[in-house]
């Protein structure tokens, strides 16, 4: 319930402003002080909600205690009230932060629809702190989930290329084998770009039957084909202002390559069945892990796509070419694992690392945050070389 603070050197204006506040709401909690000092150090003490504070006291007055209570309490609602000869100095103290002003004698109705006001102005600013606080806690999570984790030459030439490419609108193809955290990469720049507001929508080529991709890229009419039931807005659409993430793009169809090519020519999108064009704003991040200079070659994937998509190439290395990041790595996905199972992580012993270090990793990352899911079930604590050459 709201705690009240009235500062006030007339004892029977306190009593008059206690016994109105409490009649509003008998569960206000009220405190008083005669002057400023007392009132600066009853503010210091305690979180009240909200000060009516008298200008004209002894000691030390209205304005100078909301010049003070200002700098350690910005958002402590003031309602100052004012005598004969003191309205000129209230309006000043508006426009030094306090909430409202008052005049002697107090009006009921002005003084309780004030109070009401700043109670619920403080409420906003709680709820707002309270979200604010959520949002960094969501977002540090979101962060972790997407953390790069290596010191090897080869993963930090790759970050610094991230922090370049990120802030800017530039087209990046990222090429790589399997599991070796292209997608990560992917999050990586949208989560250090202008568009991190804005969702960073993942299309996974591969995934979707070939007469299904122009639907799910640019959106459909209702009956512009047999199962297109309703109208649907496509990921091109969904991504506007922000990311759109072509995943195993080497995949693509050439017709949904040529269509591709187009919205990124024009930037406009034509849902099918349609014959308007959407605008839209998009950045595109590709990746895949086919040689498409290869694919080109076979006619597989168009060379003006392939342009269009790689301003800038970022070439994610295989794990067995940066074999000192997988100590790191171990450790990380220990304690991910742990945290999913709710136990404490366990141990790798040197000499298991070592031999985890030797292995071939032809599924890179991805294989190896497996195979150390693997250990945690099945090896001991710590995990020793023979439980390594057992499970893996
Ligand atoms: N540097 C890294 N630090 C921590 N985790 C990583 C790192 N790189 C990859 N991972 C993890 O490895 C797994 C595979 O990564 P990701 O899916 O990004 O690879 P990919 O190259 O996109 O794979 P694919 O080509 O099969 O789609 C994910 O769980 C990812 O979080």
């Amino acid at each position: 319930m709201a705690k009240i603070l009235i500062v006030e050197d007339e004892e029977t204006i306190r009593r008059v402003l206690k016994n109105i506040l409490l009649d509003e709401n008998k569960d206000f909690e009220v405190d008083e002080a005669a002057d400023g000092v007392e009132a600066k150090e009853l503010i210091g003490k305690f979180d009240y909600d909200l000060v009516l504070c008298d200008i004209k006291m002894p000691k030390m007055d209205g304005e100078e205690l909301l010049n003070a209570v200002m700098i350690d309490k910005p958002t402590l609602p003031f309602i100052m009230i004012s005598g004969h000869g003191t309205i000129e100095i209230a309006v000043n103290c508006i426009k030094k932060g306090a909430f409202d002003y008052i005049s002697k004698p107090p009006d009921l109705g002005r003084l309780l629809s004030a109070v009401r006001n700043a109670l619920d102005k403080k409420n906003l600013i709680h709820e707002n702190q309270k979200l604010s606080s959520q949002n960094k806690i969501l977002k540090r999570k979101v962060n972790k989930k997407y953390e790069m984790v290596g010191t090897s030459k080869k993963l930090d030439d790759i970050k610094v290329i991230i922090d370049k490419v990120a802030p800017t609108d530039a087209r990046v193809l990222i090429t790589g084998p399997n599991g070796t955290g292209k997608e990560l990469v992917a999050h990586s720049i949208h989560e250090k770009s202008l568009r991190a507001a804005m969702p960073m929508i993942e299309v996974n080529c591969a995934a979707i039957p070939s007469e299904l991709i122009e639907s799910e890229l640019f959106g459909h009419m209702k009956g512009s084909f047999t199962g297109a039931v309703k109208d649907k807005q496509g990921k091109f659409e969904l991504a506007h202002k922000g990311t759109l993430f072509l995943d195993e793009v080497g995949d693509m169809s050439l017709s949904a390559q040529a269509k591709v090519l187009r919205v990124l020519q024009e930037g406009k999108v034509s849902r099918v069945g349609s014959d308007s064009e959407i605008s839209v704003d998009v950045r595109v991040l590709a990746a895949t892990n086919k040689d498409l200079k290869e694919q080109i070659k076979m006619g597989a994937f168009r060379e003006d796509l392939f342009h269009r998509l790689s301003v800038i190439e970022l070439r994610v290395p295989s794990l067995k070419d940066r074999k000192e990041d997988i100590p790191l790595l171990i450790e990380h996905f220990s304690k991910i694992i742990a945290e999913e199972q709710g136990n404490k992580p366990k141990e790798f012993g040197k000499k298991a690392i070592e031999t985890l270090q030797n292995l071939d990793w032809t599924g890179n990352i991805r294989e190896l945050r497996n195979v150390v899911e693997r250990l945690i079930i099945l090896g001991g604590n710590p995990v020793t070389p023979e439980d390594v050459k057992r499970f893996c």
